[in-house]
């Protein structure tokens, strides 16, 4: 009888702890696209920042991802179609970046992305270029509609470990908007 309550208090506890750990990952997740939400993305930092100290990783790059055009789609065609829009970039974004690597959407139609293993810039570059490509791609929903939309991103080195990432945002932010303000769908360094 004795070993029938234990037990019992053990499902209990497991139970409310299941719950609790899928509480916490609802409450990171972006419920549109199911990728990361900014919580999410601050505590991958986190962890990242911990990783760093330990010296399991050196460096990685951020990427500050916003869609060019996005506002159009919306008036032009409604909110539903905007978020399938949503939904299609991060997918597309799913398909390009590694699963290590880490994706988070922070804004309406901003997105942040985290390399983590990547040793050399001009790889980081090529990936950039790849989503702004496949971004610039016409997307089609039925026969009638037809969308196309762009990406502007701005790139970070992040190399110490006692970095700051307010900061680090906002070097990738600034990069991105240096992108918009060229001219939209490129990718900018920050330097
Ligand atoms: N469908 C949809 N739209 C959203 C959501 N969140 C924000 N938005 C819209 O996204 C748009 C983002 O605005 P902007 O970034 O200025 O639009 P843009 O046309 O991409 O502007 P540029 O970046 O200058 O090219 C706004 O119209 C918001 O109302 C969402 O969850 N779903």
């Amino acid at each position: 009888m004795e070993n029938k309550v234990l037990q019992g208090l053990v499902n209990d506890i497991t139970e409310r702890k299941m719950l609790e750990e899928s509480a916490n990952q609802l409450a990171m997740t972006d419920h549109l696209t199911n990728v990361a939400n900014r919580l999410g993305l601050e505590k991958n930092v986190a962890k990242i920042q911990f990783e760093m100290h330990a010296g399991l990783i050196g460096s990685f790059y951020v990427l500050m991802i916003d869609l060019d055009g996005f506002k159009a789609v919306n008036d032009q065609y409604g909110h539903e179609i905007g978020d399938k829009v949503l939904l299609h970039f991060t997918q597309l974004l799913s398909k390009i970046v590694r699963k290590s690597d880490f994706i988070a959407r922070t804004g309406g139609d901003e997105f942040v992305v985290i390399l983590k293993e990547v040793d050399a810039i001009e790889k980081v570059q090529h990936i950039a270029s790849k989503i702004i490509h496949e971004a610039s791609q016409m997307i089609e929903f039925g026969e009638s509609i037809q969308i196309q939309i762009g990406a502007s991103i701005g790139i970070n080195l992040v190399d110490q470990a006692n970095f700051d990432m307010a900061k680090v945002l906002q070097r990738a932010d600034e990069a991105m908007y240096y992108a918009k303000k060229s001219g939209k769908n490129r990718y900018h360094v920050f330097s």
